[in-house]
Order: structure tokens, then C-alpha cells, then sequence
């Protein structure tokens, strides 16, 4: 753990795996409810990007004042949905037919991808036939939710409304753009928040002495602050979760190992030539491998394929990596406009799990497998065991 921070965690945050008590544990699928909590999560801050809104989304998502905002929309998701879903002695998430849809969506436009060939994709959309006409409606039916969800939006108005829909929607006014963008960040903060999750718990298992070390820095982050007077602080703040630097060096260590987005392509668009001197001809495609550069001993050293939350830390502080030698959200032009908001999302959702519950993976040492897919879904969900703590 680092040193300037290296107190031992206290007896009460110790984390020695217990059997489970029939009343208090509980099975599920973390996957799975990642994906569910998501859908609504991210709907109520997500927006449109495409060309000259790129600026405009980027400044928004980016802002202080946005993240706030996700930030008390996903605690209050985690206190009226997540924590009473994993508290409840069995738990089964309704899943609803949008986020069905949503999925088969995403899942069938990957598989196009696998043949050698599009024309067969082509072929069978040109007919409207099996895997296409399943995706047809699949994506009809996302472009109604979001177009309804826009509808709802514009009668109960939304001047007075701070979350990013609301935003844009007071600077665009063609319905159908606005509903490509809801989709396009659905579709980019969606699945990618939820599976990066997934590896997280899956790692945390692996290591208890991080997710120890976790509760321990929570601990002391809230007993520092001016607030811990106040005996009615029972969750971290918006300050306060951005002073833990160890949950960030985590989080950024798992997604590391884990990307959730694990190859990336490019097409050419002029001949051109890559740094190392390779000639690519115009429409030559070009992909990186996140997945492959985030276990390179070249890159990152020795113990390349360990999880150590310690190589982003100096003196307990997070320092952050060059994007290109990390190229998780990916660098440049391009980066990732939602990186600052999906890390927001996910440090709460972490806090708010382990510090109410104990997750065990049923089968930590299967690593997970992940599905043909845009992201990486683990492959079956990642089943676990949840045990209240404390009780
Ligand atoms: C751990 C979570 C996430 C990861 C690993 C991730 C990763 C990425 C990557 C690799 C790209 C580049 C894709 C490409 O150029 O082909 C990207 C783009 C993008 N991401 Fe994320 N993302 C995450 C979460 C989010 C969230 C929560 C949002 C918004 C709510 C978001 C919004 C976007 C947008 C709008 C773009 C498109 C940027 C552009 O093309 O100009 N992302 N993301």
C-alpha cells in the first residue's frame, strides 16, 4: 500500500473471506445488475455528440458542475435501486425490454464484424432476413425509447433542468438528431461503465487487501472532513471521494488490465505513414489493442500482469499515465469525452458496495471471459455471493 498513506486497516475494515450465512448472503449476477442500474443511470445525463457538438459535449461532460451532477443522480440510483436490490434476501433484476433490446442491438452489430466477408450481413439486411431483421427491431425499438424519452423531456420542460439532455436540448431542436446522440452515449457509457465494474469486483476478490486499503482510505476521508461532525453523513461526498487517490490508482489499474473497450480500429482516410516508417494506403484499417499494450513488460514493466494500484501513486498521490502508453479511453482527438464521468459513476458505485457489503466471486480464480462484443462483457455475467457486513 503506499507510504504516505500506509496505516494498516483497522480490525473493522480487515477482509477475511467468510462462509456465507444463509440470511445474510445472497447470489446474483454483478454483470448483469451493472448493466440494468446503467440503463437508467446514464439516460439521465447522457447526450448527443456528432461533428461541431463534439466541442460542445466535451466542455459539458468534462465540466465540474456535470460531474456533480452524475454524481448525485448515481447516489441517489445507488440508494433507492442497488442497495436495496443487494439487500433484499433474493435478488432477481427485471430486465427491462429496452435494455433487451439494447443488448441484441449491440450484440448483432458486433457479429457483423466475424464473417470474412460483409456481404453477408449486406445480403440478409438487403431481405430483411434472421440477424437482420432481429436487429431492425432491435434498433427501432431503442430509437422509441429514446425518442419518447426526449418527448417526456420537451412537456415537462427542461429549462430549469441541469443534466446534459436538457442541456443540449436548449441549443438543438431536431428531435431526431437529439435521439441519435441520447443512443450514441448510451451506447458509449453504457456497457463500458458496467464492465469495467465487473472486472473491478472480479480483481477485488482476487485481492482483499485492496478493497481493505479502500475502506480504510473511505474511513479516513470522512473522518478528516469538516462534515464528519455532522452525524448524518453516512456516504462519501463529491470532495471527498476526490481525495481518495487510492481508489483512483485502483480503478485506473483495473481498467488497465481489464479495458473495457480491448481493440479499437481506424480507417485511413489519405495515405500516411505510422511512426515506426509503416506505409498505410488510404482505407487501410488500423487497430490498437488496449488490452494487449496494457500487459506489455516493455511498456509497464516486470510485473506487468500484476494488480498493483502502487504504480500510479507517488507519495499517495495519483499521478496520471500518458494516454498513448494507456490508451483505455483513447488519446487525442478523439479521447474519450465521458472518462471523467465514468470514473465519478464507478468510484460511487465501488463505495457504496463495499462499504455495506462483502462481494465474493464464487470462482475467483476464473479469470473472466468476455463475449464477441463492442465491449467487453464478461461472457455468462460473473456470478457472486453477497454478504451484508457487519451483520
Ligand atoms: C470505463 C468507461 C469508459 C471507457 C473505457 C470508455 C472508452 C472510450 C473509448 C476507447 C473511446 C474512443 C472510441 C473510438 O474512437 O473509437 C470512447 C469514446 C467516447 N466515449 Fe467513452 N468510455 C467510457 C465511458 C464513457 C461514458 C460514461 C460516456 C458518457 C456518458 C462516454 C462517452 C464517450 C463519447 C461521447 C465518445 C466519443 C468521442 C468521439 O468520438 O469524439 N464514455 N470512449
Amino acid at each position: 500500500m503506499p507510504s504516505a498513506t500506509s496505516s494498516p486497516p483497522t480490525s473493522k475494515t480487515s477482509n477475511t473471506f467468510s462462509e456465507p450465512d444463509s440470511k445474510t448472503t445472497r447470489k446474483g449476477n454483478l454483470s448483469r445488475l451493472f448493466w440494468v442500474i446503467y440503463s437508467a443511470m446514464v439516460f439521465s445525463t447522457s447526450m448527443a455528440i456528432r461533428g461541431i457538438q463534439r466541442k460542445t459535449a466535451s466542455l459539458k461532460l468534462g465540466s465540474i458542475s456535470i460531474r456533480m451532477h452524475a454524481f448525485d443522480i448515481v447516489e441517489s440510483e445507488i440508494r433507492s435501486r442497488l442497495i436495496p436490490l443487494l439487500s433484499s434476501f433474493s435478488f432477481v433484476v427485471a430486465v427491462s425490454e429496452f435494455s433487451e433490446a439494447f443488448d441484441l442491438a449491440s450484440k448483432l452489430s458486433a457479429q457483423r464484424g466475424l464473417p470474412p466477408s460483409s456481404l453477408i450481413w449486406k445480403a440478409k439486411s438487403v431481405l430483411n432476413l434472421g440477424s437482420e431483421k432481429k436487429l431492425k427491431q432491435a434498433i427501432k425499438m431503442v430509437d422509441e425509447f429514446a425518442q419518447c424519452m426526449i418527448k417526456q423531456r420537451r412537456v415537462m420542460g427542461f429549462s430549469d433542468k441541469h443534466d446534459l439532455l436538457s442541456r443540449f436540448m436548449g441549443t438543438i431542436d431536431d428531435d431526431k438528431y437529439l435521439r441519435d446522440i441520447v443512443v450514441s452515449f448510451l451506447l458509449a457509457g453504457r456497457d463500458t461503465v458496467a464492465s469495467g465494474l465487473t472486472s473491478f469486483f472480479w480483481l477485488l476478490s482476487r485481492h482483499p487487501k485492496v478493497e481493505s486499503y479502500i475502506r480504510y482510505e473511505l474511513e479516513k476521508v470522512m473522518s478528516l472532513s469538516s462534515l464528519s461532525t455532522d452525524e448524518d453523513q453516512q456516504s462519501v461526498t463529491f470532495d471527498q471521494m476526490r481525495e481518495m487517490h487510492f481508489l483512483h490508482a485502483a480503478l485506473c489499474e483495473s481498467l488497465r488490465l481489464f479495458p473495457p473497450v480491448q481493440i479499437d480500429s481506424k480507417f485511413v482516410q489519405n495515405e500516411d505513414g505510422l511512426p515506426d516508417c509503416t506505409f498505410v494506403k488510404k482505407g487501410t484499417r488500423v487497430t490498437y489493442h488496449p488490452y494487449a499494450m496494457g500487459r506489455m513488460e516493455r511498456v509497464w514493466g516486470s510485473d506487468c500482469l500484476e494488480f498493483n494500484p502502487e504504480r500510479w501513486l507517488r507519495n499517495g498521490r495519483y499521478i496520471p499515465e500518458n494516454p498513448y502508453k494507456y490508451p483505455v479511453f483513447q488519446a487525442g482527438l478523439r479521447v474519450c469525452l465521458g472518462k471523467e464521468m465514468a470514473l465519478v459513476e464507478m468510484k460511487c458505485v465501488v463505495l457504496a458496495i463495499i462499504s455495506r457489503f462483502n462481494i465474493r466471486v464464487t470462482n475467483p480464480y476464473q479469470g473472466p471471459r468476455f463475449a464477441p462484443g463492442l465491449t467487453a462483457t464478461v461472457r455468462g455475467g460473473l456470478p457472486v455471493i453477497v454478504q451484508q457486513r457487519g451483520v
